[in-house]
């Protein structure tokens, strides 16, 4: 469960405020989050995932209250807890497709990297129909695939919470589809909360709940 109250958030040097008087997201609930852009469906995922802290007001995700974490215990929180599948893919162009799958297991210390692991990622990567690419450089395969393996590499560690940022964004409609209809599948079948932004209205019949972050937003006049 996912609970935020009388949650407040801004920028330094920056008109926008985000001002939530109370947003509950359900343990494997599937949601997507809309709005205009800039008005603050980024800066809500990275406030979940805990790469934000919030001004003012109670953020409690899987039982903890982010607030009483110190950085280490955040970072920890971010890594066993939540998956984030990045607009931009954020895939390392000379490491290959297994590589990338694995890296949060190259990167963190705190994540065992055993049989059962590479296991799963070839797994998971067979089911995103992408294991007969999985020596092939980052820069050599498609779009489409690349979001696939951006996918399979925040599933990896199982996390409760799947987090993705607009990731069809710039997809064409048939894999826009796909994709959103992956990571449906596989937060269903893990038991996940999946959160996605998405502007795109065609994708938002598959989810539980549309969320419009608009009117969470507010700007305000800066000296
Ligand atoms: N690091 C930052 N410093 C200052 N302002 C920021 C920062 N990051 C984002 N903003 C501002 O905060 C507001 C919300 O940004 P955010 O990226 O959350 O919006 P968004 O709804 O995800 O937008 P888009 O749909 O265009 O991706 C915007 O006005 C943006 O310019």
């Amino acid at each position: 469960m996912i609970q935020m109250q009388q949650l407040k958030f801004s920028y330094p040097q920056s008109p926008f405020r985000l001002s939530i008087p109370e947003l509950e997201v359900k343990d494997a609930e599937k949601v997507a989050v809309v709005g205009p852009s800039g008005c603050g469906k980024t800066t809500l995922l990275n406030l979940i995932s805990g790469i934000l802290i919030p001004e003012q007001g109670t953020l409690i995700s899987c039982g903890i209250d982010l607030k009483t974490l110190n950085d280490s215990q955040r970072r920890a929180y971010r890594i066993s807890k939540v998956g984030f599948v990045f607009q931009e893919f954020e895939l390392i162009d000379y490491l290959n497709v297994y590589e990338n799958i694995l890296l949060p297991y190259f990167i963190n210390s705190t994540l065992q990297l055993d049989e059962g692991v590479q296991q799963r990622a070839r797994e998971l990567a067979t089911s995103m129909q992408i294991d007969s690419y999985f020596n092939s450089r980052i820069d050599r395969i498609s779009q489409g695939e690349r979001q696939r393996v951006a996918i399979c590499r925040a599933l990896l560690p199982q996390p409760q919470i799947l987090l993705a940022d607009e990731p069809t964004g710039n997809l064409d409609p048939t894999n826009k589809r796909l994709i959103r209809d992956l990571l449906l599948e596989h937060a269903t079948k893990t038991n996940a909360t999946l959160i996605m932004v998405t502007h795109d209205d065609r994708l938002l019949d598959q989810f539980e709940r549309t969320i419009d972050i608009e009117r969470f937003h507010e700007m305000v006049e800066t000296a």
